[in-house]
């Protein structure tokens, strides 16, 4: 059976996760697309040059929507003029108006698969792309806090002097400013770290600002962030395609709360099997609804102007 996925936004993150899909010979075939026709088929080109020197084939092809009418995967990552924000948020006006463009188009092609949207701020424009395409909501999901998550695993690695793979546990809530890292989640070798920590001084606040803030350390340096959520990304597409029902943190559907939000979710075949809400402590809590209350803001923003 042929994988197929397209990429809408060709820029540096989805260029980066078809650089990934590439190298790890993930899937079998890519559609990259962007409003920049130029920068769609020179990128194309270069991952083409590639296919001598990898493992497997991948077949490349640029700025053709209707080559999405049969695609498995969608990931959308189209981006701002600007990306220089410390608040994620600060993007909303100019990529909703770009998933409004795009997401037409793609429902046009006769689209059937899963949306994985990476687009800032990821939480409100999951659920602008879930609204806008019609799709059931287990069928589009965000990549949310998943780099905020690896973030989290290599703050505490680090700390401990762990593999940021040994660390276990999840950081939920808006991917942006209210994200929390849920810490009664978070083990190192199935130990809690609380317990882990014995008598050393750990300030858990300040691990929690290195997390959150890890993203503006990055944009300040090199202007923009990728090879995290590229990685973050290509696993996502590989389990849906592989229907590998495997649990990562995503921004899915919280049916209660009514809004897109970082959680733990089973990824399968057909996108979100079922989300699993991790037993939060009262102050855990607080914080989930506390960040789902700044998503829905930011929703009815529009709205009001
Ligand atoms: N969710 C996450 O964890 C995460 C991490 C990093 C970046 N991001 C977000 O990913 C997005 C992309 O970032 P980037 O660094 O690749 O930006 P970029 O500027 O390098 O690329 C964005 C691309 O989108 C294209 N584009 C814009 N509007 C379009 C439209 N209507 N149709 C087709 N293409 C369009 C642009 O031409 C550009 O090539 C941003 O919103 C950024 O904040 C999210």
């Amino acid at each position: 059976m042929t994988r197929k996925v397209g990429i809408i936004g060709a820029g540096h993150v989805g260029a980066d996760v078809a650089f990934s899909l590439v190298t790890q010979g993930l899937c079998d075939i890519i559609i990259l697309l962007d409003e920049n026709e130029k920068k769609a088929a020179s990128q194309s080109l270069e991952l083409r040059d590639m296919a001598s020197l990898t493992a497997s084939r991948v077949q490349v092809i640029a700025n053709d929507y209707s080559e999405l009418h049969d695609a498995d995967v969608l990931v959308i990552a189209v981006g701002p003029k600007t990306l220089l924000r410390e608040d994620r948020l600060e993007e909303l006006a100019e990529t909703r108006a770009a998933v409004r463009e795009v997401i037409p188009r793609v429902i046009a092609s006769g689209f059937g698969g899963v949306i994985i949207n990476i687009t800032n701020p990821c939480d409100v424009i999951t659920q602008i792309i879930q609204q806008t395409s019609g799709l059931p909501d287990s069928q589009v999901f965000g990549t949310g806090t998943s780099l905020d998550t690896a973030r989290m695993k290599r703050v505490v690695g680090e700390f401990f002097g762990f593999d940021p793979k040994s660390v276990t546990g999840y950081v939920m809530g808006e991917h942006g400013e209210s994200q929390f890292v849920a810490w009664s989640t978070v083990t190192l070798g199935g130990r809690p770290v609380a317990e882990l920590a014995g008598d050393r001084d750990v300030d858990w606040a300040k691990m929690n600002d290195a997390v959150r803030g890890g993203g503006w350390e990055i944009l300040q340096g090199k202007g923009w962030t990728s090879f995290g959520i590229a990685t973050a990304t290509a696993r996502l597409v590989d389990a849906v395609l592989s229907n590998a029902q495997s649990v990562y943190p995503v921004s899915a559907w919280d049916e209660e709360l009514s809004v897109y939000i970082g959680q733990p979710a089973v990824i399968g075949k057909s996108g979100i099997v079922q989300t699993l809400q991790p037993e939060l402590t009262a102050y855990e809590g607080v914080a989930y609804h506390s960040s789902a209350r700044v998503i829905t803001a930011a929703l009815k923003s529009e709205h009001k102007k």
